[in-house]
């Protein structure tokens, strides 16, 4: 799988620039601010439908412009595609598959598939449950159609519910929705605990295994945290429904009290722990890159497993961050598949057979 051109018209900071990659590695270089980390932002959306910076899409828009075109071609499972978004001031992102117009971003998310690395992630471990949520279901929007539909359609409910909690102290009969609400989360967050259960059973195993490669005498686990009342995330969806109803329905008060929706998947949580013992208390900041860095690098692996070829990875300034040991730890386990990798310094490109060099100026390749 490789992005062979990306083009992007008033796209951040991108008037109109056209690249045209390398199978391999791409060296994306240049000064602060000049569009590097803009360039990995379009690459990405082009698989996730999302801007990694921003949940405002506009804010993709070239200041002082009202609308911007990302287009990319790529190959993947042996097809030839192409994918173009088109972002408005006005309107919703429209994307296009081929020059076909596509009705839900769930239909074409993970036809192109992107792992991305940037350092605001090497302090996953220690940051809130939501960007460890955010991580799994990038992943899992990319592997599984399915949960992408279900997670849109999730979101969309906890959304309105969380509209009804918030305007039923002006106008309580908007309560009398609660329940139908309550009813429709339960039955799709049913079916989003099971892929992620599945998901980070695979994901933990994987990740395990690459941080003993790089600390032997260390021991990476984790847990799936979910909805109290679930005694096993890998029960049937029948069952697990229930246990979100009676979940739910018994913290009705408390989520009208607090105006928000209290219970559900959207609370998950993926603990980590390092020889049994929570890492986000107790790793130090080297133990934490550690975690992270194997996180990462399992769920490119789990992408090949499934599919037999790397996704695209971008790796935003990282290698930066890291100590030597861990450069040339990632730089080993990426020999295979496309790479699109910026930096500042000329030092990381000695260390990397770069098949192609991007030199970014302001928005323009110089
Ligand atoms: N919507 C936009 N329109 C025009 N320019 C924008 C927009 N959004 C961001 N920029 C500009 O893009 C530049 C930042 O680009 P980017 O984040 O890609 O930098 P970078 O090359 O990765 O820098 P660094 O090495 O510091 O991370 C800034 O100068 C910013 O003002």
């Amino acid at each position: 799988m490789h992005i062979k051109t990306l083009k992007l018209q008033n796209f951040r900071n991108y008037e109109d620039a056209r690249f045209v990659l390398d199978p391999a590695v791409n060296l994306i270089c240049g000064e602060n601010g000049q569009g590097k980390t803009n360039l990995l932002e379009a690459a990405a959306a082009c698989s996730t439908m999302r801007l990694f910076r921003t949940a405002q899409k506009k804010e993709g828009l070239r200041f002082g412009e009202d609308a911007a075109f990302i287009c990319s071609e790529f190959e993947a499972q042996g097809r030839e595609n192409t994918l173009e978004l088109r972002l408005s001031r006005l309107r919703a992102m429209e994307i296009y598959k081929n020059g076909v117009r596509q009705k839900r971003q769930s239909d074409v998310q993970g036809l192109l598939k992107t792992v991305l690395f940037c350092p605001e992630d090497l302090m996953l471990v220690r940051a809130g449950a939501a960007a460890r949520r955010r991580f799994l279901d990038t992943a899992l929007c990319q592997l599984r159609p399915n949960y992408a539909r279900y997670l849109e359609e999730y979101n969309r409910l906890h959304e309105h519910k969380t509209r009804i909690l918030r305007d039923s102290e002006e106008k309580p009969s908007l309560l009398s929705m609660w329940e139908d609400f309550s009813l429709r989360m339960a039955r799709i967050g049913a079916q989003i605990i099971r892929y992620r259960a599945y998901y980070c059973r695979r994901l933990l195993a994987a990740a395990a295994a690459v941080y003993s490669d790089i600390a032997p005498h260390e021991a990476l686990s984790g847990v799936y945290r979910t909805v109290s009342s679930v005694s096993d995330p890998f029960a049937s969806a029948q069952q697990l429904e229930r246990e979100l109803i009676d979940h739910v329905f018994r913290h009705k008060n408390a989520e009208i009290a607090a105006k928000s929706c209290l219970s559900g998947p959207h609370k998950d949580d993926l603990e980590l722990l390092l020889d049994g013992r929570s890492a986000s208390a107790f790793a130090s900041q080297g133990q934490v890159r550690t975690c992270t860095l194997s996180l990462k690098l399992a769920e490119r692996e789990l992408f090949f497993e499934e599919d037999g070829e790397y996704p695209v990875l971008l790796l935003d300034d990282v290698l930066s961050e890291l100590d030597r040991r861990r450069q040339d730890f990632v730089l080993n386990r990426i020999s295979a598949g496309q790479v699109m990798i910026t930096c500042c310094e000329d030092g990381i490109s000695e260390k990397l057979r770069a098949g192609a060099a991007f030199h970014i100026k302001n928005g323009k390749i110089v």
